[in-house]
């Protein structure tokens, strides 16, 4: 029986963050897949609350919510030769938790409006919505990464985890929507973050495959596409 289990599948973002963290640390686990749309006994006993993805369970006890699950880690397994995850200095920490509540918040529900914008002119204004709030994490990252390629500086950070697991569902939707969501020209530090953060030996070896992730947000479109249509009719 492994010692570390993970339930939930890459394709998500949130259990991503954790599996990026299990990466970084070079944690061995069992992944336990649930399936869309469907939540297991496992699930429901293990996250009661919320019934959502990711859970971790370390010795048959669970954690739950990817922010909590990737501290937990960073904390469990301090000396796997990476070093810390959350910045050493107090205050770094505090911003990287800020700007992750941002994420969370404001960005991610921005990111879903674009999906579910059912007019062009309701999409044109969740798309300019979503590019005004990376814009404000392109300032964060000059500020927090002092010129180096992560927001953690010379290694990938809290706020990398947790912003980078966004990174193939938004190039997922650049290609489906044929638009460019984070615009190079004006975020030119966010673009070159992308590119380090998926260089990165530990998120390659977890980031789920691009045409995955656009066929699952085409197969999500598709279905709410046809509730909406149901229901008018
Ligand atoms: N705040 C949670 C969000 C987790 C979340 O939304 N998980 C989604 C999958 S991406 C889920 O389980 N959705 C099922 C549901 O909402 O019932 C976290 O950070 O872990």
């Amino acid at each position: 029986m492994a010692a570390v289990k993970l339930i939930g599948s890459p394709i998500s973002p949130f259990v991503l963050r954790t599996m990026i963290a299990l990466s970084l640390k070079k944690v061995e686990y069992e992944l336990l897949p649930e399936k869309l749309g469907e939540k297991s006994e496992l699930l429901l006993k293990s996250n009661p609350v919320y019934k959502k993805i990711p859970v971790l369970i370390h010795h048959d006890r669970p954690i739950c919510e990817s922010a909590v699950i990737v501290e937990y880690i960073d904390q469990v397994w301090p000396e796997s030769g990476y070093g810390a995850i959350l910045p050493a200095d107090a205050y770094h920490r505090a911003l990287h938790r800020f700007w992750t509540f941002y994420v969370d918040d404001k960005l991610f529900p921005s990111l879903v409006a674009i999906g579910k914008a059912e007019t062009e002119e309701a999409k044109a204004e969740a798309v300019e919505q979503f590019r005004a709030g990376l814009r404000l994490l392109e300032e964060a990252f000059v500020k927090l990464s002092e010129g180096k390629a992560f927001f953690g500086g010379d290694q990938v950070g809290f706020l990398d985890v947790m912003l980078g697991c966004f990174v193939v569902w938004i190039e997922a939707m650049e290609e489906v929507l044929s638009l460019e969501l984070l615009e190079e020209a004006t975020m030119p530090a966010l673009h070159g973050w992308v590119v380090s953060f998926r260089a990165h030996e530990a998120v390659k070896e977890v980031m789920p495959e691009s045409g995955k992730v656009v066929e699952f947000f085409k197969m999500i479109r598709a279905m709410r596409m046809k509730a909406a249509a149901d229901a008018a009719n």
